[in-house]
């Protein structure tokens, strides 16, 4: 055979072949591409459906759903009255869940009423009953997700005790905590502290006794009016006889009684989250204790002291010895003592 037929016979053999083999990676690669998009589409659906690997919370609590029909714990009262202390002990219990302050919630509350009596609002649709399902989903949404989840929602925020007759139309089987604390205590760690309070101006204290009656007053007269609803609480009492105290809160609160509540502080950073932002929160690390009772004495002038019963009347009223200027807390601890309140 001619030689030089025989090498052009043999390259254009070999370009056939080349030619096969690029074909075949051609399809191969467009066959690759192809399943890829197919795994892409897959994972895509897949990360639709799910989103993430579930929580513990998710595991425990699959697909709860919240209503107005959540029975949501909400503590309030004067701020410095002990609030974070109560939502502390109730944190500590194994069914129930309160975390930090959001700070937030009396000012959306007070927001809310604002465009209540809106005629605009009104005009365009948006009626009474909308708002309300509207304001109790936000409400919601805030209590029950910016912490753990648990079977009960509770809430501290001192001055939603402004808003309780909202609360209880937007949640009708929410429960009420009012913590009350002796006034002088109350200005006196305001002051000492330097806790800011809007409305309290703490180079004023006279100014800061009429403020607390005012608050005080107001909260009482919501809480009277919800019996059975909202339970009043005594700093004085909680601190003297806490196991009395927690077991008449919790059966208030229809739950069961658990000892984790009588040793909160064990418990901060594991099932308790403490902000160190909270302004109580050194106060609260530490084992439930008297101290605070009394540091108050001797920190007035004698002519405050004297004027208290004009300036805050709801003191003497609330059981509080307005006479002396180191009165006892005894009576606080008394078995008989709600007896004489409720
Ligand atoms: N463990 C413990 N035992 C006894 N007392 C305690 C405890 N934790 C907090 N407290 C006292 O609660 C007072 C602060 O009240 P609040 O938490 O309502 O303040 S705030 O409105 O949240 O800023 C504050 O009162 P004062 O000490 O008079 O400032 C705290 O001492």
């Amino acid at each position: 055979m001619n030689r030089r037929f025989a090498s052009t016979t043999s390259s254009s053999r070999l370009l056939g072949v080349a030619f096969v083999v690029v074909l075949l990676l051609l399809v191969a690669s467009v066959v690759e591409r192809k399943q890829l998009e197919a795994e892409l589409q897959n994972a895509k659906f897949i990360a639709k459906v799910y989103p993430l690997a579930p929580s513990d919370d998710e595991i425990r609590f699959p697909r709860r759903i919240l209503s107005i029909d959540e029975p949501y714990i909400f503590v309030g009262g004067v701020p410095r009255s002990g609030t974070t202390l109560m939502r502390a002990m109730l944190d500590a219990h194994s069914l129930i869940r309160c975390g930090g302050e959001t700070m937030m919630l009396p000012q959306f509350l007070q927001w809310q009423s604002g465009w209540r009596g809106d005629k605009w609002m009104n005009g365009s649709g948006i009626t009474p009953e909308v708002l309300d399902l509207a304001v109790s989903a936000f409400i919601s949404e805030i209590v029950a997700k910016h912490d753990k989840m648990a079977e009960r929602l509770c809430n501290k925020d001192p001055y939603t005790a402004l808003w309780l007759p909202t609360l209880r139309r937007l949640f009708p089987n929410a429960r009420f905590i009012l913590m009350i604390r002796d006034a002088r205590a109350v200005v006196h760690s305001m002051v000492e502290r330097e806790v800011p309070v809007g409305g309290y101006n703490r180079s004023d204290p006279p100014q800061m006794f009429r403020k607390w009656n005012q608050e005080i007053t107001k909260m009482l007269f919501q809480c009277g009016n919800a019996p059975g609803l909202c339970l009043q609480v005594f700093y004085e009492r909680l601190v003297q006889k806490p196991r009395e105290e927690i077991g008449r809160i919790l059966e208030f609160l229809d739950v069961p009684f658990d000892e984790n509540v009588l040793r909160h502080h064990q418990l901060i950073g594991d099932e308790i989250d403490l902000s160190d932002q909270e302004f109580s929160a050194s106060q609260v690390k530490k084992a439930l204790n008297v101290d605070a009772l009394t540091a108050w004495f001797d920190c007035f002038s004698n002519e405050t002291l004297a004027e208290v019963n004009d300036l805050a009347p709801m003191l003497s009223l609330l059981g509080y010895d307005t006479k002396s200027t180191t009165p006892s807390y005894e009576r606080f601890a008394g078995d008989d003592f709600h007896r004489g309140h409720f």
